[in-house]
């Protein structure tokens, strides 16, 4: 058995401003183990988001504790990358800047992190454009400089948020596919949010499915998909089976409505 490698135990979250309580999560108990997908679904608002910032280190937790590698997180890692859903590249550097500008921010040494920002630029389908900048790339384009520049200090723990959400949907695919390499390449531990139920069975190891506010772990399904599993695995029957689960757990709790009420058994 795999070591865990991120734990979340008791974990809740609770917002104010102006005197309003928003209870974001609420009891939140998840171990993931290393080198293993996940990803969480769950109705817009329930704190998915806030969840993942809450492994990032940049929003504390309420209650519980967050722990990666068996330390309490209480701010900002060197061994987590961060992916959100706009690139938020800067303008004035080319992509390979751009990538490389992470190390510089960490206060590391460019030099010697320059053939792995091109190596994994290449990885990402990028190496005909490292002296490009942003305005001369597509949104797909950016996005994939945003997942090298989220790689390049060789983080052990990927963190990504609606990470292909702002993408048509054949870039979209694309980018699963390529995910899917570098993960199978280097097997970081990854923790995916998204609001597309199809997209975390084709990737994840465990889909994890939210309740609406206040979020909490509805129900874990593990995805016995063999791997690699490319294009291919919306084809199997246990796919299907799968989206179909989860897609009637959200029928149940409301957050789709059919319109058909017999559909929910
Ligand atoms: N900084 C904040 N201050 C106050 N409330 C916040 C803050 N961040 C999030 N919230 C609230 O916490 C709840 C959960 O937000 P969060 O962004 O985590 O949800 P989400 O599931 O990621 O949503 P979506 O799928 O729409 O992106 C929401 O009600 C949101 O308004």
């Amino acid at each position: 058995m795999t070591a865990t490698h991120i734990e979340l135990a008791g974990v809740g979250k609770v917002f104010i401003r102006d005197l309003q309580q928003t209870v974001a999560l609420k009891q939140v108990d998840l171990d993931i183990r290393q080198g293993e997908f996940v990803a969480v679904v769950g109705p817009s608002g329930c704190g998915k988001s806030t969840l993942l910032r809450l492994v990032t280190g940049l929003t504390p937790a309420t209650s519980g504790v967050v722990r990666v590698a068996g330390e309490e997180v209480s701010g900002p890692r060197s061994d987590t990358g961060i992916v959100f859903q706009r690139a938020t590249l800067v303008d004035w550097r080319d992509i390979l800047g751009n990538v490389l500008l992470q190390i510089q921010l960490r206060g590391l040494d460019v030099k010697a992190y320059r053939a792995r920002a091109e190596s994994l630029l290449d990885a990402v389908g990028l190496g005909q454009f490292m002296d490009r900048f942003p305005f001369e790339l597509s949104g797909g384009m950016q996005q994939r400089a945003a997942i090298a520049r989220g790689l390049i200090h060789q983080p052990t723990i990927l963190l990504m948020d609606e990470p292909f959400g702002a993408l048509d949907a054949l870039t979209r695919e694309q980018m699963r596919l390529d995910l899917e390499t570098l993960w199978t390449r280097d097997r970081m531990t990854v923790f995916f949010i998204t609001h597309s139920i199809d997209e975390a069975v084709l990737l994840a190891d465990r889909v994890v499915v939210m309740s609406p506010r206040p979020g909490t772990i509805d129900r874990i399904f593990e995805v016995d998909l063999p791997r690699p599993r490319g294009l291919g695995a919306r084809v199997d029957p246990r796919f299907a089976d799968l989206v179909d689960k989860i897609t009637r757990i959200f029928l149940e709790r409301g957050v789709f409505d059919d319109h058909r009420p017999s559909l929910v058994a």
